[in-house]
């Protein structure tokens, strides 16, 4: 096996991203002391538009052009973050994962400058998300808090915030550590508080099929469990072909003894239907775990639920 002299990681300019990009390098490097790399870096539609994400004419706002550019050959390896991966449709033709990185933190935290925690706010205090999952799971369990639109990068919600555009957010712990911003959490919230979105905390390496030498020296930087974990979760999206304003939220975890459960739950707008499931793989799978409880919600009503959402 021939190793390549240079990889080109392509990355979305944020911070988080630039991070993301870091850690592979230094990961890299340290298995692979002989390969360089380089940054080639791109704006993704997601980056550039603050408006709803549902007008941007479907998803992958924040992947497709760090796909175009992969298959384009202008960079080798995509860092990408599994939650902002489209999961009702297969990979790009001709792209593959060639690794999932050991996964982070994957619960959401509150950043509230006057330092209360969820159950110490005052009724109407504004919560800047735009995120159906956070919305709905807010509206059920703390429907005297108001939610109101905010998107951009953590440093440009932390403007927003500070110029009085909301008075606290909520942000994943994983994205706050990636730029070492964990000063600014006044509570990192419970997965039963708020549960995470399908891929939290994930990242995934994606290569050209075709390029062998690049996916050989980068899958050792692979997490078996995070594969697991990323594997079920995917087919569980995958199957319940939600749209980008289905709140549906879940996460599989390698609990006990090596065995796989996947926890999931899918919620209306308003919070006050939540349809629930939680399987373990036992001798299956991770997909079909993940197709399993998949299953499970749609016979409690999933497909009608998300159906109904206008999207
Ligand atoms: N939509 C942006 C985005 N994509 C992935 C993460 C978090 C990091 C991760 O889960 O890998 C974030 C920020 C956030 O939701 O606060």
């Amino acid at each position: 096996m021939s190793a390549p002299e240079l990889i080109r990681i392509v990355s979305r300019s944020s911070p988080m991203a630039l991070a993301q990009v870091e850690r592979v390098r230094a990961e890299l490097t340290a298995l692979h002391p002989g390969i360089r790399t380089e940054v080639v870096p791109v704006t993704t539609s997601g980056d550039r538009w603050m408006g709803d994400l549902s007008k941007l004419g479907g998803k992958g706002a924040f992947t497709k052009e760090v796909d175009a550019a992969l298959l384009a050959g202008e960079a080798d390896l995509a860092v990408h973050c599994v939650k902002d991966v489209p999961a009702d449709r297969p990979l790009p033709a001709g792209t593959t994962f060639a690794a999932f990185l050991k996964r982070d933190d994957i619960r959401d935290a509150l950043i509230h400058p006057g330092g209360l925690t969820l159950d110490e706010l005052p009724a109407g205090t504004r919560i800047g998300t735009s995120s159906v999952r956070r919305i709905a799971q807010l509206a059920a369990s703390h429907p005297e808090l108001e939610c109101v639109p905010m998107r951009g990068n953590a440093g440009r919600r932390m403007e927003k915030l500070a110029a009085g555009d909301a008075d606290a957010l909520l942000l994943a712990v994983s994205g706050l550590e990636r730029i070492d911003r964990m000063d600014v959490v006044t509570e990192v919230l419970s997965v039963e508080t708020m549960c995470p979105p399908i891929g939290a905390g994930i990242l995934a390496l994606q290569c050209r099929e075709d390029d062998t030498e690049t996916i050989d020296a980068v899958s050792g930087l692979g997490d078996p469990e995070a594969w697991r974990e990323a594997t079920a979760e995917r087919m569980f999206l995958h199957v319940l072909q939600g749209h980008c304003n289905s709140p549906i939220a879940g996460y599989a975890r390698c609990e006990r003894g090596g065995d796989l459960s996947l926890r999931a739950r899918v919620f209306t707008p308003d919070g006050k239907t939540v349809l629930n499931a939680h399987e373990w793989a036992g001798p299956l799978d991770p997909a079909t775990l993940g197709t399993s409880v998949a299953v499970t919600l749609l016979r409690q009503g999933a497909r009608e639920l998300i159906d109904s959402i206008a999207h």
